[in-house]
């Protein structure tokens, strides 16, 4: 019936929105309640272009491309101001920094002269494409629907490559990600331009079907209506966001037919018992509704788009040659007010060499890494890395330069699939943007990086756990996931935190090959390690470090011997 079609236009043209908050908060854990000011401008740029009240194009040739590229447009470059001011933005201040633009902009609506206050601006003309007029709702509806799926097919495809792993990284693996080379600012951007842009559409389309605006849909309210959509639906599908904004918008008109029978028509119960519908809702299925679904549908594992036939390999970096200098440290010092954790520490490692550094709890270990990747800055001392003082570099860059690194405690995403989380390590290796990821024209580059997380991850033995979620393997197996990342980035110096932690014998044994084979290979490798056994049979040289010192290097029998050590360790005794 019309009735049926008018409510399938409104929860397409709803979805549209709720796609983006998909992306934007589920994907990538960015709360927004702005995203309904954002239709809003979609919404106006067109009726102010098309209503005989303003400027009066009508349904002239052209004018609704006229009207979608600007309001994209206008769309777009005020989400690209709010997302320089905002997305800098964590913790709560980022959610409060969308409500204060969301208000804004509704307010911007309603007081601008010309945008016809709060009575908004009526009589647009309907949609007509290619001579079609799309006055009827049932045609609009084959319009809207289009767009929704077009806009569903893009954002998968988005996910599913580089510039999506580096999406998905953002909640709870910025860390990690910078180490990976991943600009995490330049994926949060890309997070909330698409969001802004699929709430531009949506305004549009919202013109269209409405034929009339004003400020009301455009609120604050609607920001929380779909934020809403997006939990319920399912905050990490893109199927989520039809779920949702269908559930919504049922829910509502459902609860208007029935309330008044049973409570009177006295006093707004609907919102109370939506309101409370919802934490019900949410209570049962945290994960959303159409979690509930998937959890009944066959196991569909995502296969990525590794492809069985030989692909050529990334170019590869200029490796240093046998025994030059790749890293060089001098004069170190990290101060956290009156305690000195790394004082005047010094250390080389050159290229087919392994270096461990030991030391008692506290002795200042992981500061020196973190100062060596560039997660901190150090208050004095030189880090020269290939010839270059890489001091005061970001995590990022150093990784560029060839710098990899793996964590004390495992950083991956568990959701995601072994190969995937490894592909992340090669992030820096590519270069297709989104505009090709969204349209699948990036086919032969994604190949080229899942076939080298597939090769890593041969390499070091996870071979057979290629489509696995992270999450499931063995603390161990993580351990080695991040070696296998860290390759990926094909670095010159690797940087192992603890990598023997947790693992078995058996695990150890292999680990030990494994860097045995790279460092035949040319590759230096520095260690930070607890387990005496592992280092003592594997290593080239150790440092030893207590209170954030160095108090003895050399090869690892001397170390052992070293009477200084045996007091740091064993507090003198033989
Ligand atoms: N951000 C910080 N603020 C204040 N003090 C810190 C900070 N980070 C480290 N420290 C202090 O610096 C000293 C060295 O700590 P660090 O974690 O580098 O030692 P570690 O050798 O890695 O120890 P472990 O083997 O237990 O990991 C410790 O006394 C620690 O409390």
């Amino acid at each position: 019936s019309a009735y049926q079609m008018t409510l399938l236009n409104h929860i397409g043209i709803y979805a549209l929105t709720a796609l983006g908050v998909v992306l934007l908060t589920g994907v990538a854990g960015m709360t927004s309640f702005g995203q309904a000011a954002f239709v809003g401008l979609g919404a106006y740029t067109t009726a102010v272009l098309l209503a005989p009240s303003t400027l009066d194009l009508g349904a002239r040739v052209g004018s609704p491309w006229l009207a979608l590229g600007l309001g994209l447009l206008l769309t777009l470059a005020f989400a690209l101001v709010l997302g320089l001011l905002t997305l800098r933005l964590s913790g709560h201040y980022l959610p409060l920094g969308t409500i204060a633009w969301g208000i804004s902009l509704y307010s911007l609506f309603g007081t601008v002269e010309g945008l016809g206050g709060h009575t908004g601006i009526a009589d647009l003309p309907p949609l007509t494409l290619f001579g079609v007029s799309f006055a009827d709702t049932r045609r609009l509806y084959y319009v809207i629907w289009l767009v929704l799926l077009g806009a569903i097919w893009v954002t998968s495809n988005l996910l599913d490559s580089r510039t999506g792993r580096a999406i998905r990284a953002l909640k709870g693996g910025q860390e990690m990600a910078s180490s990976m080379g991943v600009n995490v600012f330049r994926a949060k951007m890309t997070a909330f331009l698409v969001a802004a842009a699929f709430a531009g559409v949506a305004g549009w389309l919202y013109a269209y079907n409405q034929r009339f605006v004003s400020p009301a849909p455009f609120g604050l309210n609607a920001g929380i209506d779909y934020l809403f959509m997006g939990l319920l639906g399912g905050i990490g599908s893109v199927w989520g966001a039809i779920v949702g904004a269908a559930s919504v918008i049922l829910l509502r008109e459902w609860l208007q037919d029935v309330l008044p029978h049973l409570l009177g028509r006295s006093g707004n119960f609907e919102s109370i018992v939506f309101g409370l519908l919802i934490v019900l809702v949410m209570q049962r299925w945290p994960g959303g509704l159409w979690s509930a679904v998937q959890a009944r549908l066959p196991r569909n594992r995502l296969r990525a788009r590794l492809s069985e036939q030989p692909v050529p390999e990334l170019p590869r970096r200029q490796p240093p040659r046998k025994g030059e200098r790749v890293l060089e440290v001098s004069g170190l010092t990290r101060r956290f007010g009156g305690l000195v954790a790394n004082k005047d520490m010094a250390l080389r490692v050159d290229a087919g060499e392994i270096l461990a550094v030991i030391g008692p709890n506290g002795a200042g270990k992981s500061t020196l890494f973190n100062l060596l990747s560039c997660v901190d800055t150090p208050n004095a001392g030189e880090i020269v890395f290939l010839g270059e003082r890489i001091n005061g570099y970001s995590p990022r860059k150093v990784a560029r330069a060839g710098l990899s690194r793996t964590f004390q405690h495992v950083k991956l995403l568990p959701r995601m699939t072994v190969l995937e989380n490894v592909a992340i390590g090669a992030h820096q290796r590519g270069h297709r943007g989104v505009f090709a990821s969204a349209l699948r024209l990036d086919g032969t580059e994604e190949a080229r990086l899942l076939a080298e997380a597939r090769r890593q991850l041969e390499r070091v033995g996870l071979g057979e756990y290629l489509h696995h979620e992270a999450g499931s393997l063995a603390l161990g197996q993580q351990r080695i996931l991040e070696i296998a990342r860290a390759l990926c980035a094909d670095p010159c110096l690797l940087l192992l935190d603890e990598p023997a932690a947790g693992l078995r014998h058996k695990e150890k044994q292999a680990l030990a090959e494994l860097l045995r084979k790279l460092r035949a290979e040319g590759m230096a490798v520095l260690l930070v390690e607890h387990d005496m056994d592992f280092v003592m049979g594997l290593v080239d040289r150790v440092v030893v470090m207590e209170f954030g010192q160095r108090i003895a290097e050399g090869l690892p029998e001397e170390v052992q011997r070293n009477p200084a050590v045996l007091e740091a360790y064993l507090g003198g005794a033989e």
